[in-house]
């Protein structure tokens, strides 16, 4: 009797769920619906949580419930008024972001944008060992990345010996891992909500908003999983060699579109409607 209890003990589904994040009336929810179906499609045995700002239009909320996603409204971040300059203008919503920590009714969270779809079962990353935070190493390599020294230079981590990061000139060390925060995994905790909003209050707002103040908050909890959990597109393009295209679990089509030239290009704007253009 006793380690057959024992095996439904561990067999139980934990209480974890799938998180994104919606805002505004544009064509995000559209994402939503479509990560919603990928998770079906690959079999999860966890709930899509979307935690959806109070400007999510009635209709659109409607539509996610329908495909089964639980809808939850979050109370919006946003960083000292007079610093929001510092922050690239399309991200500073993404600050209210940082809410999904108050999410406690679940131990372990799979965050995922929604411009992320899942292609393969990845319920297994809810049993990462606690108390790290797991992401994929980003890419500096593109244009929305031309204001920092790394890009500057030429450096990326995903590459460090192509171009050797410049120590002796510089005189500091290469900068820390960095991840893309378009998809991790971590515990939600009031202790950490709390801590996330008091340090965001005396933290000036950087261009990569949220994702920059989270990758300085868990820099020491910071542990790298592979690009198939979170590919980044440029990463086909900057670092195929990286790329184990058979094994890609998650895709995220964020950045940059090849454009004629070669260069990647993209334009957006504060309302989240984002144009490419090639
Ligand atoms: O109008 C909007 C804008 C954004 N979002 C939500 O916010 C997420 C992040 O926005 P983008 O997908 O446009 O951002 P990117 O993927 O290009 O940018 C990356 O940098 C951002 C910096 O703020 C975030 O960290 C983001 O998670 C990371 O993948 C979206 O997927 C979506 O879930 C909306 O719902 N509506
Ligand atoms: O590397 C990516 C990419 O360059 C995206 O365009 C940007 O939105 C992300 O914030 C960044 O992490």
């Amino acid at each position: 009797m006793a380690p057959m209890l024992k095996g439904i003990v561990e067999d139980a589904p934990k209480r974890a769920a799938y998180v994104t994040f919606l805002a505004g009336s544009g064509d995000y929810w559209k994402g939503v619906v479509g990560l919603a179906k990928g998770l079906r499609a690959v079999n999860s045995a966890y709930p899509l949580v979307v935690a959806v700002l109070p400007d999510v239009p009635e209709d659109h909320r409607r539509k996610l419930l329908a495909q089964g996603c639980l809808v939850r409204e979050i109370v919006p971040v946003y960083p000292p008024e007079s610093q929001t300059q510092f922050a690239m203008a399309y991200y500073v919503i993404n600050y209210s972001k940082l809410r999904i920590w108050e999410f406690v009714e679940y131990e372990r969270i799979v965050y995922l944008d929604a411009d992320i779809q899942v292609f393969d079962n990845i319920d297994h990353l809810f049993d990462l060992d606690k108390g790290s935070f797991y992401a994929v190493m980003d890419c500096f390599c593109e244009k929305t990345w031309s204001h920092t020294p790394q890009h500057k230079i030429g450096y990326c981590q995903q590459c460090p010996d192509r171009v050797v990061w410049p120590e002796r000139e510089l005189g500091v060390p290469p900068p820390p891992l960095y991840f893309n925060a378009g998809m991790f995994v971590h515990e939600p905790s009031l202790a950490t909500a709390k801590a996330l909003l008091d340090k965001l209050v005396v933290t000036d707002p950087t261009p990569f908003a949220e994702q920059d103040f989270l990758n300085m908050f868990f820099r020491d909890v910071y542990k790298p999983i592979p690009p198939v959990y979170n590919l980044v597109l440029a990463m086909l393009w900057r670092h195929p060699e990286n790329v184990e295209l058979e094994k890609v679990k998650v895709v995220h089509y964020c950045a940059a579109v090849r454009s004629r030239g070669g260069t990647p290009a993209r334009r957006r704007t504060w309302t989240g409607t984002t144009s490419r253009c090639l």
